[in-house]
């Protein structure tokens, strides 16, 4: 049988679109760090202030000058002039001398003099004025030092980084209550095909509910971006191409789904080669699923046909819509998400030469994780919907054998 088109293994297709992206990172906007979450800096963020701004016990116990407790024990504690208690959330207006002490709580600051904190359960009293230390401590025990964490003028998150949960706990730590992040790529969505019709409709026989214009955004969003849906374009190619256009000048990069194939209605490729140069630079990966990827740049936008089939779709936009997303944030480094490695129950036969992704579902049995593949097929949504992840057999094997272990991508 002929085959329609010539077939770029993933690697190299995503090479050749990598090197006619636009490299610039997109511009900043200023926002406040309580909605940052999940954005990506644009700049080093510079530590105006030491953290923690004072030094600090991490216990409650008895703050001291450590060499007070040198040879102490159970047997033969050292003696301690109790002096006072530190405050919580204020200085304390006493130094600590040699020979003596004070109650100190968890996050307390530590007294002039003091340079370590003895545990409660490692003293008694039998005084009111007088702490029996029963172990030595050396200096610096159980203290946080004043810009231990983070030196003023410190670099505290380089440019790229994305700003989760810790990264925003770290900011308002230092007071930053705003930061320059990078603005969100806009992606437009296109859907196609006669039959796709919208998912509040009923369908009659012969359509399809829109599947990939949905399952495209939340992918799109969940990785950084913002994604604008054009709606479903008829099987007409000056519908296509007027839709696209528009959404080329609204947007920084465009995903069309469907059309990408080898039949007479599949004229996305021609469309995206009006756009602007270079035009298509891939039509075709060896990659199951999802053969039928076009890759193109028009005037420094790119420009992605998907295969129309939902589970190709989605499987190809992690292969080449997630890195355009990431380099248009700046974002260095492979994928977002994490791989675990599990043991496969089954052998899973696959083409050499080409490159197959297989849904898996993870089952923990014990100590033990594996990978249970689904077997699928790339219109059926729920075969990918019940995945935790994704398997990959690489182009040089002809499968992969039961009890092998595997990494999962997890979706
Ligand atoms: N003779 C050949 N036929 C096909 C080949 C081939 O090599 N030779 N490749 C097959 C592969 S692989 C795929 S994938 C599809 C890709 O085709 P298109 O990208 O042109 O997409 P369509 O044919 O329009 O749609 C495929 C399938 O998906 C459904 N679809 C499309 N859009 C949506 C949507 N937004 N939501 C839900 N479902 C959608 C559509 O109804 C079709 O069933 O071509 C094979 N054929
Ligand atoms: O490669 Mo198609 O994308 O099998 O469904």
């Amino acid at each position: 049988m002929p085959e329609f088109l010539e077939l770029l293994p993933p690697a190299q297709a995503w090479e050749v679109f990598r090197n006619a992206l636009p490299s610039a990172v997109l511009p900043a906007e200023r926002l406040a760090v309580v909605q940052a979450r999940g954005r990506v800096t644009a700049e080093p963020v510079v530590s105006p202030e030491n953290l923690p701004a004072f030094s600090r016990s991490t216990v409650d116990g008895y703050a001291v000058q450590a060499r007070d407790t040198f040879g102490a024990s159970e047997s033969l504690p050292a003696y301690l002039k109790l002096i006072g208690e530190v405050p919580m959330g204020a200085a304390p207006s006493f130094s600590i001398r040699r020979g003596e002490c004070a109650l100190i709580h968890t996050g307390g600051m530590l007294p002039e003099g003091a340079d370590a904190v003895v545990m409660l359960e490692h003293t008694q009293s039998s005084r009111p004025d007088e702490v029996e230390i029963l172990r030595a401590v050396p200096s610096g025990e159980n203290v946080l030092l004043a810009g231990e964490d983070v030196r003023i003028g410190e670099v505290v998150l380089p440019a790229g980084v994305r700003l989760e949960d810790a990264q925003i706990g770290g900011l308002t730590a230092l007071g930053i209550l705003e930061v320059n992040v990078v603005r969100q790529p806009r992606v437009g969505i296109l859907s196609s095909g006669d039959e796709v019709i919208p998912p509040e409709r009923q369908p009659q026989p012969g359509q399809v509910r829109d599947i990939n214009s949905y399952s495209l955004s939340a992918l799109v969003e969940r990785h950084g971006g913002l994604a604008v849906r054009y709606g479903i374009v008829p099987d007409r190619p000056e519908v296509l191409r007027e839709t696209l256009r528009h959404a080329l000048s609204e947007c920084d990069a465009v995903v069309i789904t469907a059309g990408s194939s080898a039949s007479t209605r599949d004229f996305t490729a021609a469309v995206i080669n009006e756009m602007g140069a270079p035009g298509v630079l891939v039509h075709g990966v060896n990659v199951k699923p999802g053969k039928p990827t076009i890759l193109g740049v028009c005037n420094g936008k790119p420009v992605i046909g998907l295969p129309g089939n939902p589970v190709s779709a989605l499987v190809i936009a992690r292969l080449f819509v997630v890195p355009v997303l990431r380099s248009l944030l700046g974002l260095s480094g492979e994928v977002w998400q994490s791989a675990v490695r599990a043991v496969l129950t089954v052998n899973l036969a696959s083409q050499a030469g080409r490159e197959d992704y297989f849904p898996v579902q993870l089952i923990r049995k014990g100590e033990t994780l594996f990978a249970e593949p689904i077997f699928y097929k790339s219109n059926l949504i729920f075969t990918l919907a019940r995945a935790d992840g994704l398997v990959k057999i690489p182009a040089s094997a002809t499968g992969l054998g039961v009890g092998e272990e595997v990494d999962v991508q997890l979706l």
